[in-house]
């Protein structure tokens, strides 16, 4: 880099330090902050970022050392490891990062990346001083067992950590339970197991009691693992931390099994679930396959976001019909989804519909009274949109007596969310735990850790936390679903597509042309205004 800019009061201090000197360059352009910005500002006040030449930005995380200046180092035991050792290069440089976009023209600027995740050569804890803690909270995935294993087993295996607590039942344990010691051994096969032995909760966060909790039990690397919530309360906790200049890292591990967090290529779990979709939707098609004018519905999770729905009626191919939540779609008249359901019946004398549990929320409120009701955690609950469109097709079919229909519903998503994790998805995991640890023992903290591009990163909590992703239906992916069921695209009907004319307005991203799901608009906009 010739030329880097570092903005924001974090990075002036991190700049000036041995471990992070980012930019070889930085030095030799005085960068002591605050210098004239090829960007005007931050994106966001809590951004700790670093320009550098042609358009590179690097959205940086947080360090110990941007608060607490004076802190030894010592070097990464992993260099004296037989297994790691021998490996070339097998620590990250300084100045490594990952690019957000991978596809570029080329007069394009570098734009955004992240800082690359791994060893680095200096560590910030000797392995006795570490006391670690795990908590898993918001809804299960597959998975989180294998995450929470290879914590346990990488930081005693990698880095020596002994002490490492399981905080019970989510945020709330960590000031309403007691703490379970995990180690190698009492870990070693739950991976085969689905759901968290840590248990989980919604709600019950309380920034202050669990800081204090930290504080208390002299815990100094906290591995969040949860959703879009999850992240947003570590975000909260990471701030209290560093209010009271603890040397506590704050590590967060994105979960859903609804793959709307942004940034990521994807979230682990949500291979599994896809893959176990399949199942409901073989029985479905076998099911209304059986009978004349037979038709499968099967429901899948995707609270705002249809990726799970979108995948698995993409890998079946058995599937007639895919409904999210980004498509609006209608019943009744021409293009609605009537019309379609009496024509695949016609022609192929069966249909499978898979809908997303957050689809047609808007159609269903109109015609039944709204709950309007929220979970411990504020998220909307639900109707069930299954029940509601099963319901709505065999009157249709009564009312209209074009044909008589067999319809069978099946609602999969507890059962789907419940199984261990696949094999993709145990390496996955594996990945991200190691990957948070090198981190934390680097001193790094406030941040998630994540896969970009395929590369390991850590990606700053704010970044995880302003938007969330989801299908761009405006996209190749979704254009791929829908030549691939023939299904109407719905847009015929304007009264029921406003919400989403924004959207469509946007320019298609390269949606997983290139392994990037990301639809993330504020990154967009940042990107071609850099
Ligand atoms: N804005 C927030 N600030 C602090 N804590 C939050 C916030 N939002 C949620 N949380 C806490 O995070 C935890 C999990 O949140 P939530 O139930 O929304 O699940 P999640 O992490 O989004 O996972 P998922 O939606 O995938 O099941 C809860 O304990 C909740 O209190
Ligand atoms: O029944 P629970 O635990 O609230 O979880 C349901 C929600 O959790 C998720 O699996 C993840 O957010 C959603 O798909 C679903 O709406
Ligand atoms: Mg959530």
């Amino acid at each position: 880099m010739d030329s880097v800019t570092v903005s924001n009061k974090l990075s002036q201090t991190n700049s000036l330090n041995n471990h992070n000197k980012l930019p070889t360059a930085a030095a030799n352009n005085n960068c002591n902050g605050w210098i004239g910005s090829p960007m005007t500002s931050a994106p966001n006040p809590k951004a700790k970022i670093v320009y550098g030449t042609a358009g590179y930005v690097l959205e940086d995380v947080p360090h110990f050392t941007d608060y607490l200046p004076d802190l030894p180092t010592y070097p990464n035991p992993l260099a004296d490891n037989p297994a790691y050792s021998v490996v070339k290069q097998y620590f990250v440089h300084v100045d490594d990062s990952v690019p957000q976009k991978v596809v570029v023209h080329k007069d394009n600027e570098r734009g955004v990346h992240f800082r690359r995740a791994g060893p680095r050569q200096k560590v910030y804890f000797e392995s006795d001083e570490v006391k670690a803690a795990i908590v898993t909270c918001g809804g299960l995935c597959p998975g989180l067992n294998t995450v929470i294993r290879e914590l346990v087993c990488s930081l005693h295996h990698m880095y020596g950590v002994k002490k490492v607590l399981g905080i019970e039942g989510g945020y709330r344990g960590f000031y309403a339970r007691n703490t379970i010691n995990l180690t190698p051994k009492s870990v070693n096969d739950i991976h085969k197991r689905g759901g968290t032995i840590l248990g989980t909760s919604r709600g019950g966060h309380d920034t202050n009691k669990i800081v204090d909790s930290i504080q208390d039990r002299g815990i100094n690397q906290v591995y969040i693992i949860g959703g879009d919530g999850t992240q947003r309360g570590a975000a909260a906790i990471f701030e209290e931390v560093r209010r009271r200049g603890l040397k506590v890292a704050v590590v967060g591990i994105p979960k859903t099994i609804d793959n709307d967090i942004p940034v990521i290529d994807k979230s682990f779990g949500f291979d599994t679930a896809v893959e176990e979709a399949q199942r409901a939707i073989n029985a479905a098609h076998v099911e209304a396959e059986s009978v004349e004018n037979g038709i499968g519905v099967v429901k899948l999770m995707g609270r705002y976001s249809g990726f799970i729905a979108m995948y698995a009626t993409l890998a079946s191919r058995d599937v007639d019909c895919c409904l999210i939540p980004e498509s609006p779609f209608y019943l009744e008249g021409p293009g609605g989804l009537f019309e379609y359901t009496e024509k695949r019946l016609k022609e192929n004398g069966h249909m499978v519909i898979v809908i997303a549990e957050g689809a047609g929320q808007e159609l269903m409120s109109e015609k039944i009274q709204s709950m309007s009701k929220q979970d411990a955690s504020g998220n909307k609950l639900l109707q069930d949109v299954g029940l509601w469109i099963s319901q709505e097709i065999k009157d249709h079919f009564a009312r209209e007596k074009t044909m008589a229909i067999t319809l069978k519903y099946i609602d999969p998503t507890y059962m789907i969310r419940a199984i261990p994790s696949n094999a993709s998805d145990n390496v996955y995991c594996t990945l991200l735990a190691q990957s948070a640890i090198h981190g934390a023992m680097a001193g790094y903290t406030g941040y998630t850790s994540g896969l970009v591009n395929g590369r390991q990163t850590y990606i700053p909590f704010y970044r995880i936390n302003e938007s969330r992703n989801h299908v761009v239906i405006t996209d190749r992916m979704w254009a791929r679903l829908l030549s691939s069921t023939n299904q109407p695209s719905f847009l015929g009907d304007k009264s029921h597509n406003e919400d989403n004319t924004e959207e469509e307005e946007e320019e298609p991203l390269d949606q997983l042309v290139d392994g990037n799901f990301s639809d993330d608009t504020l990154v967009k906009k940042e990107i071609s205004s850099i």
